[in-house]
């Protein structure tokens, strides 16, 4: 069985006008990079791919997980992971609850609280765990970010420039720390960049989105 994603003529328009559109399938494990000029709609495609699109604007096409068809399905129950270029972290929650929220449920404290530590440790922020979140750095922040999502095992992964705005040396080691982890955990993942190094770095496929405008 497919366990991959696939995008079947996905077509988003708003006010009768289509705004982005793709056809793609990505296998387990791949990390397809999706590239195209601003405005040719790789944000608006990763929003219809969680079933989250902004008011006013609608969907065509299929969204495929498995083989299975995602519309209909509330996004909470897609199990997709999305990184944006901001990291978006619980402000009430220190570092430690932030990275045991992305855990599925089960387990006993001890082995989430060693699951957690382990985490800290694979991102380089030991003893970060009681942090308050708003002390962190940005790349500090960005690597806390990715680790919850990886940790909450995504059935895909969708990446929205979420390295741009770290330094080089940290976005060539974060980077190679989630695409590794998509790969080793055969998880269909995509990427929307910019930048040709990352797109190199992913090693799939590249799809341009062509300006619908
Ligand atoms: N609220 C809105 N109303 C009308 N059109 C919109 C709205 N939001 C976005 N769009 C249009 O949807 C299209 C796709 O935008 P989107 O942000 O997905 O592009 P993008 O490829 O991700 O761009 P960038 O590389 O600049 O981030 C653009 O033409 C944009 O103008």
């Amino acid at each position: 069985m497919n366990s991959g994603l696939t995008l079947e003529d996905l077509t988003v328009s708003h006010d009768g006008r289509v705004v982005a559109q793709v056809s793609a399938s990505v296998a387990p494990g791949e990390v397809l990079t999706l590239m195209g000029p601003s405005g040719s709609g790789k944000s608006t495609i990763l929003s219809a791919v969680m079933g989250d699109l902004a008011p006013g604007f609608s969907q065509t096409g299929r969204v495929l997980l498995a083989g299975r068809e995602l519309d209909g399905f509330p996004p909470e129950a897609r199990h997709i992971g999305i990184l944006y270029q901001d990291p978006l972290l619980f402000p009430h929650l220190n570092v430690a609850s932030n990275l045991a929220f992305g855990l599925p449920r089960g387990g006993s404290r001890a082995e989430r609280r060693a699951m957690v530590d382990a985490a800290l440790s694979d991102i380089g922020l030991e003893g970060y765990g009681s942090r308050d979140p708003a002390t962190l750095s940005g790349g500090q922040a960005a690597r806390v970010a990715l680790m919850r999502t990886l940790l909450s095992r995504p059935s895909a992964l969708l990446l929205d420039e979420p390295f741009s705005k770290l330094d080089t040396e940290l976005r060539a080691r974060i980077r190679s720390l989630v695409l590794d982890r998509a790969r080793q955990a055969g998880i269909p993942t995509i990427l929307v960049t910019h930048d040709a190094e990352d797109a190199a770095a992913a090693g799939g496929r590249i799809v341009q989105l062509r300006s619908m405008i």
